[in-house]
């Protein structure tokens, strides 16, 4: 539990950490000009001083035009048809709810305590430990964009969500206004309209907002209507509660923004967002009209407004949540997802990332859901993997990304795990637990030094398989052949453990080459598996881009058709084709975790084709786990 100024801190999610932009580390790496501290004190003051510039130089017009002279109505909504099935979204998960409800924290489970730390800022932890597959979080959203189902937007948004609540609707509402937003009640399309539609309704006819994935100008809007209709007050209600039900704004208002990380091209493209919808607020609504008679300087609260704007758009890029559905009836293709909006959840929020995270987000109806995925020990940090990082790329590819997108370095403890590699990389030829790194090279001798053994070691075998690897490696540059894969993958065997990621890259071509050009199938069933021993043991089982890709495997081992012709199994081989058949068993138990059961079906074929395919194998698995 917290106590006193620190769980003010904690709360109130300002804490006295201010984060500073790495001026050495930026200026050595990018172009001075590109950095902009000395300009921008933070969002309200760059919006001030943007807005003055594009007033004082004319620019203004250019926007005001813009807006004055926005497209046409959208014929195409009209066609929107007004009973369109709920295209089971609804019906996708059982409702779930945690056990028991924190009293510190809103949505989350009694299991979670807010911490926060130097590197990473505010996080949740586990006060107890917590089982795999347990809800943590259940919560409504905050504010919500629903992408529209315009069909000029694209198939690949078309949904049936209701705008304020997000349930899935089977019959809904559709707004006479825009024709674009949908409600599920008539309740729901009168507080939309009262909070904040009206608002919005005349730019949504006209598409003035972009819906794609990296543009945030709609859902900052959204987030400002929701602090209006709050009084903008930040004040969170007097308890030490980490969220309210009925103003979440306090909570919104704290989210991390790292605007001091983001480069002068990024944020003046953010600035120009708002400036726009600054304008089209100005000018195509009344929202000001409520503000004129109080006596204020209507000049800065409209830079008030914008500033506010700058800031929910920079909290919505590191926060929103993409509700987006495990899809794996289409191809079983890694992230195969319907995208269809972002939601700002602040106790969700809390969550950071993790390249090896130990839970997931599930969307479930109009909740979001936060559900564990291995183990947690108690006072773990709970952790996600963000939706736009790929945790199955290498770290520096995954850095791009979070630095790009989120703008921060990412320090969990994957990434050190990984980098940690580069020190000691190898398998002590010793004990042939511990890492070990070279020390020394001398007289035909090379010594290293084992962290476990805690002392020198020969590496002489190790550095004669990485001869023998490194021209292997430069004869299949040339000739792409499997055997000389197959050596390297053998010499690294030796020289690196067997969970490493070296081996990962190594099994990974080979399981591509065999699947394309190999003539022993079952050489593609003894890679795959590999590959995913090791992301299992790296990862978790639980994952979804794992699981998705796993299936893909069981599909693509189902179709080659060279499978019908193996027919004697040596003890080897029929112990790899044991696994797989075990595996294919399992895999529906992990499916479960993310769907309901009737949307698992789509898996029943290739279970029974594998099991058809090797019965002899499936029939003594049968027995084995009979006698288990
Ligand atoms: C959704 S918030 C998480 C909660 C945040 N720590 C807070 O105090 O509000 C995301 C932000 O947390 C920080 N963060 C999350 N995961 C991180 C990680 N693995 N390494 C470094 N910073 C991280 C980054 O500043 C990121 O923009």
């Amino acid at each position: 539990m917290l106590d006193g100024k620190d769980k003010h801190y904690i709360m109130n999610g300002g804490s006295n950490r201010e984060r500073q932009p790495d001026i050495k580390e930026r200026i050595g790496v990018r172009n001075k000009k590109y950095f902009f501290k000395e300009q921008y004190i933070n969002e309200s003051n760059a919006f001030c001083k943007y807005f003055e510039a594009i007033q004082h130089n004319g620019y203004i017009q250019n926007i005001i035009d813009e807006v004055d002279n926005m497209g046409d109505f959208c014929d195409l909504y009209t066609d929107v048809p007004k009973n369109y099935q709920a295209d089971q979204i609804n019906l996708y998960y059982e409702p779930m709810s945690v056990s028991e409800g924190s009293a510190e924290i809103l949505y989350a489970s009694h299991a979670l305590d807010i911490r926060e730390s130097a590197d990473r800022g505010r996080k949740l932890v586990a006060n107890k430990s917590i089982g795999k597959g347990k809800i943590l979080i259940n919560e409504i959203p905050t504010v919500l964009q629903v992408s529209p189902m315009c069909k000029c937007v694209g198939e690949r948004y078309c949904l049936y969500r209701c705008h304020n609540c997000g349930k899935a609707c089977k019959l809904f509402y559709v707004c006479d206004g825009c024709n674009v937003c949908i409600f599920c009640s008539r309740v729901c399309l009168y507080q939309a309209y009262k909070n904040y539609h009206r608002y919005e309704c005349y730019g949504l006819q006209r598409h003035f907002w972009s819906m794609e994935d990296t543009d945030y100008s709609y859902l900052a809007l959204r987030m400002m209507l929701y602090g209006a209709t709050k009084q903008f007050d930040t004040q969170p209600v007097i308890g030490g509660v980490y969220g309210h039900v009925e103003n979440n704004y306090p909570f919104i208002y704290t989210l991390e923004s790292n605007f001091h990380q983001m480069m002068l091209p990024r944020v003046n493209k953010i600035l120009y967002s708002v400036a726009r919808n600054l304008v089209y607020l100005i000018r195509k609504t009344n929202f000001f009209h409520q503000y004129k008679d109080k006596n204020f300087n209507m000049q800065d609260f409209y830079l008030y407004v914008g500033g506010l704007m700058v800031k929910h758009y920079c909290q919505a890029q590191n926060n929103n949540i993409l509700l987006k559905y495990p899809n794996m009836t289409q191809g079983f293709g890694l992230n195969v997802v319907s995208g269809t909006g972002k939601a700002i959840c602040p106790t969700i929020a809390l969550l950071n990332h993790s390249c090896t995270p130990n839970a997931t987000i599930l969307i479930c109806s109009e909740f979001v859901v936060v559900k564990s995925i291995r183990t947690i020990r108690k006072g773990e940090e709970i952790t996600i993997c963000y939706s736009e990082v790929d945790a199955l790329l290498r770290v520096n590819e995954r850095h791009i990304i979070t630095e790009e997108i989120f703008h921060f370095t990412c320090c969990c403890s994957f990434c050190t795990y990984e980098k940690n590699l580069a020190i000691a990389p190898y398998k002590c030829p010793q004990c042939a637990v511990g890492n070990a790194k070279q020390v020394d090279s001398k007289s035909g001798k090379t010594v290293g030094y084992c962290f476990k053994c805690l002392r020198s070691v020969p590496m002489n075998d190790i550095f004669d398989n990485f001869k023998i690897a490194k021209i292997c490696r430069n004869v299949y540059n040339v000739t792409y052949s499997i055997e000389h894969l197959t050596r390297i993958a053998e010499c690294y065997k030796v020289i690196f453990h067997e969970n490493s990621l070296p081996l990962l890259d190594v099994y990974r071509l080979l399981y591509e080459k065999h699947y394309l050009w190999g003539e022993k199938p079952i050489e593609v069933v003894r890679y795959g598996l590999l590959l995913f021993r090791i992301l299992e043991y790296n990862m978790s089982r639980l994952y979804l881009p794992i699981l998705t890709a796993k299936v893909k495997l069981f599909s693509q081992v189902v179709e080659m058709k060279k499978f019908s012709e193996v027919r004697d199994l040596n003890d080897e081989e029929f112990d790899i084709i044991k696994t797989f058949v075990g595996e294919v068993v399992n895999v529906k138990r992990d499916l479960l975790f993310y769907l309901p059961s009737d949307k698992c079906l789509f898996y029943s074929p290739i279970q029974t084709k594998v099991q058809m395919m090797f019965q002899r194998v499936s029939l003594q698995s049968n027995d084995d786990q009979a006698q288990a």
